[in-house]
């Protein structure tokens, strides 16, 4: 199959010329070939990985990617684990087999067979094969513990292997509304929305590949440590951004303290960007004179405000509403005029035909002096100018938010030098929407540089011709072809586009007014109700799989509940899936974070952990002084594979950041959301409870990050929920190491 897509690609590009629609054919071929090769390099691991028997004497192989023996009457090779055939390898249980009798799990490494592992669904099936019922052989899970133990990389695997009943039901879900998984840490949210986006884009595939997928994720690490993930489900056409950078051209470098975060969030704000546009719509203090051709008109209150009620009125964002404004001043401005040049001769104002007075109309649109008046009135304006304007200004923040006191205003003010930050995003979409873009210049702009193409083209194939070698001019062979035998100018400008060819996911990514087919939020929970518009304008279908923990929450103006935040766009009309098994966490640390979760909602339930670590995790009390000489100390106590991560407040982790390498992350909670890590230590845990006011989702973060081992460091009195942790005199892990050695 690859040297099939390598040399039809070879081919595709060697080819030239043609009618417009056989160009066009020769750009998607080559898009096809260079997907399907991208496809197969991140299926070359684990291609297939199952087999299923079923009772008929049918097997069925479940794979990456599905494959046809074409020579063989396209007879099923490998079933893609996306197709419905293979849907049983899945769900099958002894209790419903669903025609299964064995099911194989097979483990690769590159081309080679590592490991073979089957299960029995039927005792009749076992006994044939002549395994004894005790022997462990029924509905073993030893594929997922071995996935669950490996040890971690920094990078999400894919789950296509071990994918769960209850997982299984989620990804490949027929909702075609608003989805809400709502499941504890651990519990696969983030594996399930991301293999939901490979189903829909397999299943879905003509509606979905124009107009692409969004993935949205709470922070840029995150979306680093799962961006494989879909490749190596060979998905490429799916666009993976933040909240912050969601608003295209626009990249969120600053960080809100958390009142001016909340602030941000909330749904008050729409208001208080609506009152700041308003503040740009100006009526003049007093009386502006103006010389026009050597005569002194005067705009004076009046004048505008009738302009700026027929503005309004129209209703139109505030750029689209400018033309009205501009029309309505040099209406009452060229009356003036006339009016004056009239007085001035016998006769009156009527000398002046009406032809007379759009001339002086149209003079006047194109006087400097006149527009800048105008323009200083009711100005053109960008969603950065005014958002930057209104954080920077205290006057205009009271002006436009009515119903906020002085310390809110104060919090709300930008620090100089400050760029924008995620929560800002939302708000930015939001002015885009109030103002309305007036897209004629860059229409026009894209008009001047495709001439500008076909130019430069023009000039190149000149060139070429030039260049040739002068006796071709003497004795013009007709077997020898120039570059103008084989293309032209639009043909050539053309094929430099589609050297520059963008995929659905990078053209949806520049432009703000696209909407997608389908998107997918994880940790949606940390979206506020602002960022929820945002999303939402995106996805005027509603198809949307949420993913999230309202447990988790850390950002203080994101969710409590799913209800407040949906209620705007779809009423009551959305369909809650739960997922109830927590694969990360061994059971000794989710015991130990029972307390932390009863803190935050008495009423919500642990998820179960599929496996045990054997290990407890502990907390060890020292000297404030002692506290970073101990982190380090376990820090390099740790060798062998595996990676370590410190969790702690913003000051205790910027006090250890010169701790992290290939291995060893030092993170606030925030940055530590959604990832996972074999061993955590979670340094000073009171100071995370008191960095913010939701510290106790904070901490209940930070707790179910490891799949291994737990410690928690600290200096002063230990959180009272935290006291179902062993209290330990030394230093386990380094004590461990010292044990191991001395053995
Ligand atoms: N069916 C499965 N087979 C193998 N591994 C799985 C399976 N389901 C989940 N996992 C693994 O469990 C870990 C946790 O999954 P994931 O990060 O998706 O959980 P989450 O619910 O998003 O967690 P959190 O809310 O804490 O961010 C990951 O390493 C994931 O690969």
């Amino acid at each position: 199959m690859r040297s099939y897509a390598k040399t039809r690609l070879s081919k595709v590009l060697l080819e030239s010329g043609g009618t417009p629609q056989a160009r066009s054919e020769r750009e998607s071929f080559s898009q096809m070939y260079t997907e399907d090769l991208a496809k197969y390099d991140a299926a070359e691991n684990g291609l297939c990985f199952g087999r299923i028997d079923l009772a008929d004497d049918e097997e069925r192989y479940v794979g990456r990617i599905g494959i046809l023996d074409e020579p063989n009457d396209y007879q099923t090779l490998l079933l893609d684990w996306r197709a419905p055939l293979a849907r049983p390898f899945y769900l099958a249980t002894p209790a419903a087999p669903d025609g299964v009798t064995r099911r194989r799990h097979i483990r690769t490494r590159s081309r080679r067979v590592t490991a073979v592992n089957d299960e029995y669904l039927s005792l009749d099936a076992a006994q044939q094969a002549g395994i004894a019922e005790d022997a462990g052989g029924v509905g073993t899970e030893s594929a997922l513990l071995a996935a669950l133990n490996a040890a971690r990389t920094g990078h999400m695997n894919d789950i296509v292997e071990t994918i769960q009943s209850e997982q299984d039901a989620i990804i490949r879900s027929e909702h075609k509304s608003v989805l809400v998984v709502q499941g504890g840490p651990g519990t696969g949210k983030t594996a399930v929305a991301l293999h939901r986006a490979a189903y829909l884009l397999y299943t879905y595939r003509q509606q979905l590949a124009k107009s692409g997928v969004l993935i949205i994720g709470p922070n840029a690490t995150f979306l680093d440590y799962i961006g494989q993930v879909l490749p190596s489900l060979g998905e490429t056409g799916v666009l993976l951004s933040t909240i912050g950078d969601l608003y295209p051209g626009v990249q969120a470098t600053g960080e809100d303290p958390l009142r001016a975060a909340e602030l941000k969030g909330s749904l008050d704000m729409i208001g208080v960007l609506k009152n700041a546009v308003r503040d740009r719509q100006e009526l003049p203090r007093e009386a502006i004179s103006l010389r026009f051709e050597s005569n002194t008109l005067t705009l004076d209150r009046k004048v505008v405000t009738r302009a700026r009620g027929r503005a309004r009125s129209s209703r139109r964002p505030h750029n689209l509403a400018r033309p009205i404004f501009v029309s309505g001043v040099i209406d009452a401005l060229a009356d003036q005029l006339a009016a004056v040049l009239g007085a001035n001769v016998v006769g009156g104002a009527n000398l002046l035909s009406r032809d007379d007075i759009a001339d002086i109309r149209d003079e006047m649109r194109s006087d400097p002096d006149v527009m800048r008046e105008i323009g200083r009135l009711w100005p053109e304006l960008s969603p950065q100018e005014v958002l930057f304007d209104l954080f920077a200004s205290t006057d205009r923040l009271a002006s436009a938010a009515t119903d906020l006191d002085e310390t809110d205003l104060d919090a709300l003010l930008r620090t100089p030098g400050a760029g924008f930050t995620a929560a800002d995003a939302p708000l930015l979409d939001e002015l885009a929407e109030l103002l309305g873009v007036d897209d004629a210049e860059e229409r026009e702009r894209a008009r001047r540089r495709w001439r500008s193409q076909i130019e430069d083209a023009q000039g190149a194939l000149d060139i070429l011709t030039g260049s040739a070698p002068q006796d071709l001019d003497d004795e013009h062979s007709p077997e020898i072809l120039m570059a103008y035998d084989l293309i032209d100018a639009s043909q050539l400008a053309e094929r430099q586009n589609v050297g520059t060819r963008l995929t659905t996911a990078e053209r949806a990514a520049g432009d703000r007014t696209w909407t997608y087919g389908h998107v997918i939020i994880d940790e949606a929970q940390e979206l506020s109700e602002m960022a929820w518009r945002m999303v939402m304008r995106r996805i005027p279908n509603r198809w949307v799989t949420v993913v999230g923990d309202v447990a988790q929450t850390s950002d203080p103006a994101g969710a409590v509940s799913w209800q407040r935040m949906l209620e705007p766009y779809v009423a009551q009309r959305w369909k809650l899936a739960e997922l109830s098994v927590n694969y990360r966490t061994p059971s000794e640390i989710m015991v130990a974070a029972h307390d932390v979760l009863a803190a935050i909602d008495p009423g919500s339930s642990l998820p179960r952990s599929v496996r045990d670590s054997g290990v407890r995790p502990w907390s060890l009390r020292v000297a404030e002084s002692a506290v970073s000489d101990t982190v380090r100390e376990m820090v390099a106590a740790q060798r062998g594979p595996g990676l370590t991560a410190v969790i702690a407040d913003h000051a205790t982790a910027a006090s250890l950041a010169d701790i992290a390498g290939d291995s060893v992350s030092v993170l606030t909670v925030r940055e530590a959301k959604g990832l996972e890590f074999d061993h955590v230590i979670i340094a000073e845990p009171q100071r995370i409870l008191d960095e913010s006011p939701r510290g106790m989702n904070d901490l209940y973060v930070a707790l179910t990050r490891a799949t291994q081992r737990l410690a928690v460091v600290h200096s002063g009195p230990l959180p009272d929920v935290l006291t179902a942790l062993d209290d330990v005199a030394s230093n386990q892990w380094v004590d461990d190491r010292t044990a191991a050695g001395t053995r």
